[in-house]
């Protein structure tokens, strides 16, 4: 019953009381009333602490049992005052089993045990064949240490292994289709591929195989057919970038008005015809590899400038974009042409040579290197053996010194072209190339021309125009008018289709179209 009592200073006071009333008789009558009131204002208040207490514990209980950790609470005694189910779940033991029981008598984890008794603790172990890390904290109510809080951490740590075994099984099916990428779109050929026993070939072989692992830009110089891409391709492959993009661009054969969308990528709506999406550039695509700049000195020259900051500052900005990316590639610029030359002449900028120009290899051509003709006579008849199920054994000793005294003006390319149609005419019963086979290469002046300077020589097509003025002609002169006699020659036996011809020629496309324009044939 709720007493409201008013005190003597006017204030209401309302008691909680169990009231009691015992009548007193007089011959079974009822004489007066004993009242009795207990007060139990501090009963109910401990009660309604309690019911506090218990909504307390259990909102604890849900909040603990959402952890991933396990936690229990000790008494100073090592008595479990509280626990949560993750720490029931790696014990093995219910709840129930576990509650105000002395951890020593219900967990047979020794560890545990042993950390029990430890305050203020963090161990790296194993709890029930799991790594765990446990720690134990003092808990304190004033100054005394009241108990414990320990926390073993495990199922985070699976779930970080699981999480771990994932991306590693992932991080090998990216090695897996960047392998397989690798084999399809970047490179063909490696160090091994270069064919040769010219002292001076071999040892920029290894300088060049050296500076694979450095971090500089490469420029390699060397007339056409030369086996500058060759080399490109093998310093890729043998960098710690191999496995990352090899992106080739070759700088003559891009129209110029597309040139700087094609490195350097276009944002939608850049330009009419721009797609929607916008374009990643070849400087993206070639991130974290290697770019391939072939025929560099052919690059348009208000894309130099773009070049050079692209090199700075290692960032590119696609075309109708404002927003500049980083990207990391290792540029291999190459060139037939005289650099030097193209600075002077002010169509090649001088920075961006500086720039270009930190390391740099020239392959010299194959009429100095001439003990290689052999070797690669060899490789290029058992590569076209294999594509066409032939079995050529190899050369006669006149054609073996026939090829050696040519002059190979499209260097090694013009001598695989010089094999692969010389394998394509031959009858099936021939077993050895016979100097005959090689009429293309026979001058009528005979074998007198080919131990003129081979400059002077540039191409046995032009049997009429090497003749005896020619030579009485200034040896520039005489050069240029061969050439261009060489080249018309050329495109009337392709019915002037200049790729064929460039073929016939031995030299590449690009090369024989700088040519043309060079004799205003273009
Ligand atoms: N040392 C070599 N061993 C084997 N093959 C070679 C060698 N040098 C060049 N070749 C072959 O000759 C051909 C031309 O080589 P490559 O394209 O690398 O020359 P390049 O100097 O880049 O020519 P261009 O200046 O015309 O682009 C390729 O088929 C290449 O495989």
């Amino acid at each position: 019953m709720t007493l409201c009592i008013k005190c003597l200073n006017g204030c209401v006071l309302r008691l909680y009381t169990i009231v009691s009333s015992v009548p007193i008789l007089n011959q079974s009558k009822v004489e007066s009333v004993i009242f009795i009131i207990h007060d139990m204002t501090e009963v109910e208040k401990m009660s309604e602490e309690l019911n506090s207490t218990k909504q307390l514990q259990s909102t604890l209980q849900t909040v603990l049992d959402l952890a991933y950790d396990g936690i229990v609470v000790l008494d100073p005694n090592g008595v479990i005052m509280l626990a949560n189910q993750a720490f029931s779940d790696l014990i093995g033991k219910s709840l129930m089993e576990l509650l105000y029981k002395p951890i020593a008598s219900v967990v047979e984890d020794q560890v545990i045990c042993r950390l029990a008794r430890e305050l203020n603790k963090t161990e790296a172990c194993y709890v029930a064949d799991h790594p765990a890390i446990v720690s134990v904290v003092p808990m304190k109510y004033g100054d005394k240490v009241q108990g414990s809080v320990m926390k073993i951490t495990v199922s985070q740590l699976d779930q970080l292994r699981e999480v771990i075994l994932q991306l590693d099984d992932l991080k090998n099916q990216l090695d897996y289709y960047k392998n397989q990428l690798h084999q399809y779109n970047g490179t063909r050929y490696d160090f091994d591929s270069i064919i040769t026993q010219d002292e001076n070939l071999l040892k920029l072989k290894a300088e060049c195989r050296q500076a694979a692992h450095g971090i500089s830009n490469i420029l390699i110089l060397g007339e056409s057919g030369t086996g500058k891409e060759l080399f490109a391709h093998a310093i890729h492959n043998a960098s710690p970038r191999s496995r990352e993009p090899f992106v080739k661009v070759n700088c003559a054969a891009i129209p110029s008005d597309l040139a700087e969308s094609e490195l350097f990528g276009y944002e939608p709506g850049a330009f009419t015809g721009a797609g929607r999406q916008g374009k990643p550039g070849k400087f993206e695509l070639a991130n974290g590899g290697t770019i391939f700049l072939d025929e560099i000195g052919d690059m348009p020259l208000i894309l130099q400038g773009k070049l050079l900051r692209t090199i700075q500052d290692r960032e590119v900005e696609r075309v109708g974009g404002t927003r500049t990316r980083t990207v990391d590639v290792r540029i291999i610029a190459a060139t037939n042409n005289n650099l030097i030359d193209l600075v002077q002449q002010g169509s090649f900028r001088k920075d961006l040579y500086y720039r270009l120009n930190v390391v740099t290899f020239t392959i010299p051509p194959l009429r100095l290197r001439r003990d290689d003709i052999a070797l690669l006579v060899d490789h290029f008849i058992q590569k076209f053996n294999n594509f066409m199920g032939r079995n050529i054994s190899g050369l006669t000793t006149t054609a073996a010194e026939l090829l050696k005294k040519y002059a190979w003006p499209g260097n090694v390319r013009e001598l695989e072209n010089v094999i692969e149609r010389v394998m394509n005419l031959i009858s099936k019963e021939k077993q050895r190339l016979d100097k005959n086979d090689f009429s293309m290469l026979l001058a009528p002046e005979s074998s007198v021309e080919f131990n003129v300077e081979p400059n002077v020589k540039s191409n046995i097509l032009s049997n009429e125009t090497i003749n005896k003025n020619n030579r009485s002609k200034d040896y520039r002169t005489a050069m240029v008018e061969t050439e261009k006699q060489v080249i018309i020659e050329a495109l009337e036996l392709a019915s002037g289709n200049k790729a064929l011809a460039a073929r016939k020629l031995g030299l590449s496309r690009s090369t024989l179209y700088e040519k043309l324009r060079k004799y205003g044939f273009g």
